[in-house]
């Protein structure tokens, strides 16, 4: 095991290591009102890597559900979900900047207080962050599919990935992911199938219907102009079944 905490530091000290991100870093200039909406709200809302292992009763100043959102591009999934949900709280995790501020600008208008931020990379922040068995729901919707084959490595979904997950979900707790594209379905579903900590919410076996829930994004509407599907998947943990097997 490395003593590293992420793959920067062992690089900053001269370790090789090799990392596969699920995301480019896009340039992307904030408006005003997302920079404004930043420095507003930042110092209530939001968390960095430095704030170390969360106290999500501290956090949050009260104890109650936590759904955690990865990738959520500009925030409307997040911010729709909390406002509706104001017995849950809602954490959110996006790398790439003007999302946040969308996000921030959204809450603002929303008058939404049940959620937390993080403007940095999800497998950083679950491995640092996030208290094992805390979480009662992880949320991906509409992660980059990586469409060319040789670049299906850097989608967020692998074994690696939903065993850090699973380590972050409480037993009962639920893993829900959305695409448009069917490959990435497909493997969405092998990953999790394979997975004897998990069990799988449909009942065809393979992808649930649309939960009401979930509120339409951009990315939605935009696959569906081009004529895309649409796969929800929705697995249950069940972590006994590790002493079973
Ligand atoms: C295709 S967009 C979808 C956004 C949103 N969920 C939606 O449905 O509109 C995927 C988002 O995931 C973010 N992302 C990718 N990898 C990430 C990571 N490791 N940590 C945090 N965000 C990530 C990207 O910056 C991008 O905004």
């Amino acid at each position: 095991m490395s003593h590293f905490k992420s793959a920067e530091e062992a690089a900053a000290a001269g370790k090789y290591v090799r990392t596969v991100r699920s995301f480019v870093k896009r340039e992307g200039r904030l408006t005003k009102g997302q920079a404004a909406a930043i420095e507003r709200l930042w110092p209530t809302v939001g968390l960095t890597l430095e704030n170390g292992r969360l106290d999500l009763a501290m956090v949050f100043g009260r104890e109650a559900p936590v759904t955690l959102e990865i990738g959520f591009g500009m925030g409307h999934s997040l911010v729709e979900m909390a406002a509706n949900a104001p017995e849950r709280d809602f954490i959110g995790i996006e790398v790439h900047e003007p999302g946040v501020g969308a996000c921030l600008m959204a809450a603002e208008e929303a008058g939404v207080e049940n959620f937390r931020v993080f403007h940095e990379d999800a497998v950083e922040v679950l491995k640092q962050c996030i208290p094992d068995n805390s979480l009662n729901c992880v949320q991906i919707f509409f992660p980059d599919p990586w469409h060319k084959k040789r670049h299906h490595k850097r989608r967020i979904v692998q074994p690696e990935f939903v065993k850090l997950l699973i380590q972050k979900i409480e037993t009962g707790g639920v893993i829900h992911l959305a695409t448009d594209w069917e490959n990435y379905a497909e493997h969405m579903l092998e990953v999790l199938n394979d997975e004897p900590r998990l069990t799988n919410l449909s009942s065809s076996g393979d992808y649930v219907p649309r939960p009401e829930n979930r509120p339409k994004t951009k990315f939605e509407r935009r696959g569906e102009g081009k004529g895309h599907g649409v796969w929800d998947l929705q697995f249950k943990t069940n972590k006994s079944a590790t002493l079973l097997g």
